[in-house]
């Protein structure tokens, strides 16, 4: 009877997390190898050995579907049957799923092989988008060396992806209705566990909106102060060239000419770094130690003798695009990444390493719930640690930057830079899936890619392309993500619910309260604070063993995810943006494009 079925349920779970720990383990080594030396031979090698396994997992299947887990009463022992019961893209029959891994691999390998000739050399014709074509976005100030990179990248990037996308997409929605879904569009949803997950994503857009628009209004009169009326339009767009950055993502490339007072000292941590000499391991050093003294766990001997935290210089062509990786046998975890010593890289330092202070929060988890509670919370760990780390106070603390005034003009400068970051990024990381539930849905096809792209490039982010567009070119793979089969809506996921944790942990920590404008929330630093370590521990420890808003309920006391943490941390500077778009008159939102994109 139903006693008796559990327990051999029970007994089974064990013997399939061991079977199953093997089996990601090989897939794993597999991916790294490849994606660290990208090679036919290294090619070749990953493709066999995510098919020999998908067979082995198709068996394991047939197994776990002859129990009646569907009726078990221990919730625990349900979820996991429930789980091991999505097989994901192994449910794909041999064939289907080889074409679904070379699509993928052509996309990736295209992505990481592109190059493009310099602007100013046509001869130099080996710029990767790291590290050269991310430095010249972060340093040009000149619009027609802008416009001819972001062209360049595009094409060189983005179109040759199209026809293995289309592959992708009709393999992947394959996968996902073998696995009980519609497309793939819900199969990426559900792992959110809610049924209204897309009404959710849409309010907590409404909710930051207004703020949103209030600093796109800002930017926008400062880079036509600076490019003139003929380069930034008054009412439309925003250029997607002159924004600091090759995707448009984050805009602190511009803060630097663009801060509300320019007259108050500069907060450049790249050049402190590269004044005091920091190196790749001495910013992995530095990051580890900010875990440490929050009693998290320190990274393992392995981690340092089997990580990449530099691009070799054997010339060998590799995935930069940083990432962290979980080898699922307890001990071996790693970061792979082309570090340079920018400020950038030492916020991508800490969003890594809180990838692996998840694995080791929760090696000890069943395989089958060493994951994110939600996508969003894997992406927040170190994202959360480096809201403290970007700190004034903890900048000082650190020695990169020296004493200064900490009056309101300060403040509003340096909610300005995180606002550059965090604001900025949100419609384009809830775009990007938008666009992507759209093809999966088949409301976008082949012969409308780019143009629904770019409608919604423009009407959510209010960016438009600073060149026109047509269906020969595919924009959406010059993203990592897209050509790398990422799901991003874990990040815009990520940069709300981050400011949920930030403010429990601060309040935990002693170092805010709530309408005490003496501890604001965007200035405080947990540092060395092991009640908050403990707190943000325990809720790491659970992985996805509980649905997510346990995990946020047990750091919050919140079971939603809203974006009062982000309205609050920011409310300084919304009141100073509307104050000031009002005083220039500056036109609030965006008339459409009048570039020829669709
Ligand atoms: C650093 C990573 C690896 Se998970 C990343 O891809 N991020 C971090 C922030 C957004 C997103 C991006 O670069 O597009
Ligand atoms: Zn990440």
């Amino acid at each position: 009877e139903r006693a008796a079925e559990e327990a051999a349920g029970r007994e089974y779970m064990r013997s399939l997390n061991e079977l199953t720990s093997k089996a990601k383990n090989k897939k794993t080594i597999a991916s790294w190898n490849y994606e660290s030396n990208i090679t036919a031979y290294n090619e070749e090698v990953q493709t066999q050995v995510f098919l020999e396994v998908a067979e082995e997992e198709k068996e394991y299947w047939k197994e776990t579907m002859t129990y009646f887990w569907n009726e078990f009463e221990d919730e625990d022992l349900k979820r996991m049957f429930q789980k091991y019961s999505k097989l994901g893209t192994s449910a794909l029959p041999e064939d289907l799923n080889q074409r679904l891994i070379k699509a993928v691999n052509n996309m990736q390998s295209t992505y990481a092989k592109a190059t493009i000739c310099d602007y100013k050399d046509r001869m130099k014709c080996d710029l990767h988008v790291e590290p050269e074509i991310t430095d010249i976005f972060a340093k040009s100030e000149d619009p027609e060396e802008l416009k001819y990179t972001w062209v360049e990248w595009h094409k060189a990037a983005g179109a040759p992806s199209r026809a293995s996308f289309t592959e992708y997409v009709e393999m992947n929605n394959e996968a996902a209705k073998l696995n009980g879904f519609d497309t793939a569009a819900e199969w990426w949803l559900s792992e959110y566990e809610s049924s209204d997950s897309e009404e959710q994503f849409m309010a907590l857009w409404k909710q930051v909106h207004p703020l949103y628009q209030q600093i796109h209004a800002y930017v926008r009169r400062h880079l036509r102060l600076k490019y003139g009326d003929n380069v930034v339009s008054a009412k439309g767009p925003i250029p997607a060239h002159l924004l600091g950055n090759i995707w448009a993502q984050t805009w602190g490339g511009v803060e630097k000419f663009t801060r509300p007072y320019p007259d108050k000292a500069d907060v450049d941590v790249t050049a402190a770094l590269i004044s005091q000499n920091y190196t790749a391991l001495k910013m992995f050093k530095t990051a580890e130690e900010f875990f440490t003294s929050l009693n998290l766990s320190g990274m393992p001997d392995s981690f340092w003798e089997k990580s990449i935290i530099e691009k070799p210089n054997d010339g060998r062509e590799m995935v930069c695009h940083a990432s962290a990786w979980d080898f699922f046998d307890g001990e071996d975890f790693r970061i792979k990444q082309c570090t340079t010593i920018t400020s950038n890289f030492f916020k991508t330092t800490h969003h890594e390493m809180g990838h692996i202070q998840y694995y080791l929060q929760y090696k000890d988890q069943p395989v089958i719930y060493r994951a994110g509670a939600n996508p969003g919370f894997h992406e927040a760990v170190g994202d959360v640690i480096a809201l403290s780390v970007s700190t004034p106070k903890h900048l000082r603390v650190m020695g990169l930057l020296e004493d200064g005034p900490d009056d309101l003009e300060s403040n509003i400068n340096q909610l300005y830079k995180m606002g550059l970051d965090k604001i900025v990024f949100l419609p384009f990381a809830y775009l990007l899936d938008l666009f992507r539930y759209g093809v999966f849905r088949g409301t976008t096809t082949p012969d409308n890619y780019n143009c629904h792209f770019w409608k919604l490039r423009e009407s959510v982010q209010g960016v438009e392309p600073p060149a026109p567009r047509s269906e020969e070119d595919f924009d959406p793979a010059a993203k990592y993500h897209v050509a790398a089969d990422v799901e991003y809506m874990r990040y815009y996921i990520s940069f709300i619910i981050q400011f949920q944790f930030h403010r429990s942990l601060c309040q935990l920590a002693g170092e805010y309260t709530p309408g005490d404008s003496s501890k604001l929330l965007s200035n405080c630093d947990i540092y060395k604070s092991t009640t908050a370590g403990n707190a943000l521990g325990k809720m790491l420890q659970l992985g996805s063993s509980k649905p997510w808003p346990d995990a946020m309920e047990m750091l919050t006391g919140q079971r939603n995810m809203d974006a009062s943490g982000v309205l609050e941390y920011f409310q300084p500077l919304h009141d100073w943006l509307k104050a000031e778009n009002e005083r220039t008159g500056e036109y609030i939102g965006w008339e459409p494009s009048t570039v020829q994109y669709c």
